[in-house]
């Protein structure tokens, strides 16, 4: 039994739909989360899959229907109050890491925390931990530019998780990274997660992807066709 099958999930869609001008990215689609589950949303380019995460992130708001999170709706805050919930309770990685370029893998990690308050010691050593459990230690000298890809998105992850968050979001977190980078990236996500009991929203359009999952929603057209197992 996966840890996502509490009556009552964490986060979830209901019959959203978006349009961006005259798109419809999402027409009815509904899905759920359960604490510490990792769910994949797959589907065809186009199909609706980043919309859906965006709304589900409240980084996007939808045109109709409700994103609950935690027994309150995500769609209704004010902005103030969801970019301070985004902060505390959410983390994001997205294709290309976005790590800032000019900091280093430490720095990048450790960033988040001191936004929050941590002094700089206290985040770099806990930036560290995270690197270590992401196998990236060794690289915490190096800036984004000098590491490879999969030691990027790692990091980026490490970054992701390091305040513990509740949910991550990962939109693509592999979709340019070579075969054995992606098992080594999705290994590290799928066990450090678990280890925390963090859930994971994971978009992908990779079968070897979403067999990390503890289930899979398959998006068409911007509704969810297929809802089952993978493992
Ligand atoms: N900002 C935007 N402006 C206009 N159209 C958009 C925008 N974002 C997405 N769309 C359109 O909405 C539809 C759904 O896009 P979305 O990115 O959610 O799909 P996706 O399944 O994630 O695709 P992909 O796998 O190619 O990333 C597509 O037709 C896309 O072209």
């Amino acid at each position: 039994m996966s840890k996502g099958d509490s009556a009552v999930p964490l986060l979830a869609a209901r019959e959203l739909t978006k349009a961006h001008g005259r798109t419809e990215a999402l027409r009815g689609a509904s899905v759920e989360l359960g604490a510490g589950e990792i769910l994949a949303v797959t589907g065809t380019s186009g199909s609706g899959k980043s919309t859906l995460l965006h709304c589900l992130a409240g980084i996007v708001r939808p045109d109709a229907g409700s994103v609950t999170y935690a027994g309150q709706r995500l769609d209704q805050l004010p902005e103030k109050r969801l970019s301070e919930l985004r902060r505390s309770d959410f983390g994001v990685v997205f294709q290309f890491g976005q790590l800032i370029p000019e900091l280093t893998a430490l720095d990048n990690v450790a960033l988040p925390l001191m936004l929050a308050g941590t002094d700089r010691g206290d985040a770099r050593a806990r930036a560290g931990e995270w690197l270590e459990r992401f196998g990236v230690r060794g690289q915490g000298e190096l800036r984004p530019g000098e590491m490879s890809g999969g030691q990027a998105q790692r990091t980026a992850l490490a970054r992701a998780l390091v305040t513990g968050p509740r949910v991550v979001f990962a939109d693509e977190p592999t979709g340019a990274l070579d075969s054995l980078a992606t098992e080594q990236v999705m290994t590290a996500l799928a066990h450090t997660a678990r280890e925390a009991g963090t859930a994971v929203l994971l978009v992908t359009h990779d079968d070897q992807v979403a067999a990390y999952a503890d289930r899979e929603v398959r998006l068409t057209d911007g509704a969810v066709a297929v809802a089952g197992v993978t493992a």
